[in-house]
C-alpha cells in the first residue's frame, strides 16, 4: 500500500466487479444504438479504459478534458473545458463516463453543454457517487458505488494531481493535507 494511504475502500478486484456489472447494463440498454462513449478526463482515464473493453458492442469513443477542482478537495463551481470533444454530437446518443460525481457541478455543466450542441440523448455513467455533497440536481443513469463524504484517490482520482496511478481506491492520511 502507498505510504500516504490511510485505508483502502475498493480493491482492484472490487473495482473489476463493479465495472463488469455496469458494462452488462450498458450492453443491454445500448444494444441497438450507435453511440459515443465520452470519457471526462483526467479522472475517468482508468475507468474508461477498463469499461470500454468490457462493453461488447460497436461504438466510438471520445474525450473531454474538464476540471473544476484545482489543487483542493472542494469544487470551485467553475468548470473549465481544456479540450473539447473532437466530433459533432448532433443527433448522437452520448454516454458520459465519469470517475466520480460529487457536487455534480462538472456533470451538470457538461450535460447542458452537450445538449446545447444538439446531442440526441445524454446519459451519465459514474464509477463512484458521493450524494452527501451534491449541489447540482443531476440524474445518474449508471452508478457503481455510493461512497461516504470522504475525499478518495486512486484508479484515476487525484489529490493535487497525485495518486491517479494507484490500482485501488482509498483515503489519504490526514497528514498529507497539512
Ligand atoms: O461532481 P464534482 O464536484 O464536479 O466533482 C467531480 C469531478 O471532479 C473531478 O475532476 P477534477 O475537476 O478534479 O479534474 P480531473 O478529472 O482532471 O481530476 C472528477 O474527476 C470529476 O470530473
Ligand atoms: O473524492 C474525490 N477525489 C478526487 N477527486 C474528486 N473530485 C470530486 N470528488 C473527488
Amino acid at each position: 500500500m502507498h505510504k500516504d494511504i490511510e485505508k483502502i475502500l475498493y480493491s482492484e478486484k472490487d473495482i473489476e466487479n463493479i465495472v463488469n456489472t455496469i458494462a452488462k447494463q450498458i450492453e443491454k440498454d445500448y444494444n441497438d444504438k450507435d453511440f459515443i462513449m465520452v470519457g471526462l478526463l483526467k479522472g475517468s482515464v482508468a475507468f474508461m479504459v477498463d469499461l470500454m473493453r468490457k462493453v461488447n458492442l460497436d461504438f466510438s469513443i471520445d474525450f473531454i478534458v474538464a476540471s473544476s477542482y484545482g489543487s483542493g478537495t472542494v469544487s470551485s463551481g467553475r468548470v473549465n473545458i481544456q479540450k473539447d470533444i473532437s466530433q459533432s454530437v448532433e443527433g448522437k446518443d452520448i454516454l458520459i463516463v465519469e470517475d466520480i460525481i460529487d457536487s455534480g457541478n462538472t456533470l451538470d455543466f457538461i450535460t447542458k453543454y452537450l445538449k446545447a450542441k444538439k446531442a440526441k440523448s445524454v446519459k451519465l455513467c459514474t464509477l463512484f457517487n458521493k450524494p452527501d455533497r451534491r449541489v447540482a440536481d443531476i440524474h445518474i443513469d449508471y452508478a457503481g458505488a455510493v461512497i461516504p463524504d470522504e475525499f478518495i484517490v486512486g484508479y484515476g482520482l487525484d489529490y493535487d494531481e497525485k495518486y491517479r496511478n494507484l490500482p485501488y481506491v482509498g483515503v489519504l492520511k490526514p497528514s498529507v493535507y497539512s
